[in-house]
């Protein structure tokens, strides 16, 4: 892959997975800025409690779908937000001066800590096995931070507070270095991680760092230790909620919708409508000559041709190496000439293979250049349509469907890379 096309690829899963929780921060700093003060004490009591709602209900996803990242994400935030908002309330009452100072340390410091442990420990094994050891890992900070409350334990504060590097240190931070730094280094460890895995997930988890410093930064300021933590946890539900609906609803190699989701247009479309199938030719020899690995990357290149289809066209991994291309409210006439172009697109397209794909043999090398373009570095591959429309006896999807690989088939024997009706 060049680096053109890897700076796109990053950029366009960045734009789908991080724009939305953008969006809604820089919706929510006005809003509990500027609105929070507007509200009922009734509507404030509701807000203080919305955090909770919300965490329950991305916890119990979590746990169905067995989401360890978040759920461990998750955790971390409501520890905090239970400790600051508890820390708020009980500022000269059942706190001592010197619980207060240590509880706003330790969250402020293992707080991007455990966002950034629980970030980067993949889910492996069962749920089962992890979850417990994970727990432990918070139950043990817990712990002691609960010793140090207990026997009031100086050293421990002056750890927290004290002032590393002065020069590193801006005067607008509102909390002590060590967990400025540590923000930091989960900030810089997570874009890492935001830009080699662009995911909604990590972008999720990202958002919940981010959230985190805000209100650590502005605990004082009414209203945002609520709204911001609310919002953390509406961005994890979103996340799960959409990790969840691609995985059962997108092809994971190629990212077309799969063959559940054309199932569900199919049993929405009206009278009127056009249902194209699609195979690449030869590919078995084709994944014979190349192997799987440049197999896999030529079906992501025709699927994302496919993906592009004009006239508003809908493209589904049917499945394998067969695609298929849905014109709702359209007949064959109208889909003909926006099939030829993805059909000459692909047939024109040289894809780019990497030197380390290159044949070790004489013989192989010589069955290869005869499926390569121009360019020895360069493969290219054909697809054949075969197209078909709701009339007469194809009364039914599964009809059309039938007709169109009727219509395939029938492609395949003029020669392939051929439109046929
Ligand atoms: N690399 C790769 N190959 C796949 C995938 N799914 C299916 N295939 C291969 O696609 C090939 C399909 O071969 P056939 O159905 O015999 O058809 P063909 O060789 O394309 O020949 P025609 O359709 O007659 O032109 C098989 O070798 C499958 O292993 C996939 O996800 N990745």
């Amino acid at each position: 892959m060049t680096v053109r096309l890897f700076v796109n690829r990053i950029l366009f899963k960045l734009k789908e997975s991080a724009l939305v929780p953008l969006l809604l921060l820089l919706i929510t700093i006005p809003v509990a800025h500027f609105g929070y003060s507007a509200f009922s004490p009734t509507v404030k009591d509701l807000i203080s409690l919305a955090p909770y709602i919300v965490f329950t209900a991305a916890a119990t996803l979590c746990l169905v779908y067995g989401r360890l990242r978040v759920l461990m994400t998750l955790l971390t935030l409501v520890i905090a937000y239970w400790s600051f908002t508890t820390l708020l309330s009980t500022v000269g009452q059942s706190w001592s001066k010197f619980t207060i100072e240590i509880v706003f340390n330790a969250v402020t410091i293992l707080g991007p800590l455990n966002l950034l442990l629980f970030a980067f420990w993949q889910e492996k094994g069962s749920m089962v096995t992890d979850l417990p050891t994970k727990l432990m890992v918070l139950g043990a900070q817990i712990f002691a931070i609960w010793l140090v409350c207990e026997y009031q334990h100086q050293p421990t504060l002056f750890f927290m507070t004290q002032m590393l590097w002065p020069a590193l240190h801006p005067d607008w931070a509102n909390i002590s270095p060590i967990a400025y730094y540590f923000f930091i280094i989960s900030f810089l460890a997570m874009s890492g991680l935001m830009l080699w895995q662009p995911s909604t997930i990590n972008a999720a988890l990202f958002s919940a760092l981010i959230i985190l410093f805000i209100v650590s930064q502005q605990l004082l300021i009414p209203g945002y230790l609520s709204i911001f933590m609310f919002l953390a946890g509406i961005l994890l539900v979103g996340a799960v909620v959409h990790e969840t609906f691609n995985m059962a609803f997108k092809d994971d190699l190629t990212g077309l919708p799969g063959r559940r989701a054309l199932n569900e247009q199919l049993a929405k479309l009206g009278r009127n409508y056009t249902i194209a199938m699609m195979d690449v030719d030869h590919f078995k020899k084709f994944n014979d000559t190349y192997g799987h690995d440049i197999g896999d990357q030529v079906l992501k290149m025709v699927a994302a041709k496919i993906k592009r289809v004009t006239g508003g066209g809908k493209a589904f991994r049917y499945g394998g190496e067969e695609f298929t291309i849905l014109y709702p409210n359209r007949d064959v006439q109208y889909a003909l000439p926006h099939l030829e172009t993805v059909r000459e697109t692909i047939a024109n397209y040289a894809m780019k293979i990497r030197d380390d794909n290159r044949p070790q043999d004489d013989n192989t090398g010589k069955n290869r250049r005869g499926n390569r373009a121009k360019d020895p570095s360069t493969v290219s591959v054909t697809i054949s349509i075969g197209v078909s429309q709701r009339e007469g006896a194809n009364k039914t999807p599964e009809q059309v469907i039938k007709a169109a690989d009727d219509a395939l088939y029938r492609a395949k024997h003029a020669g392939r890379n051929k439109v046929c009706t």
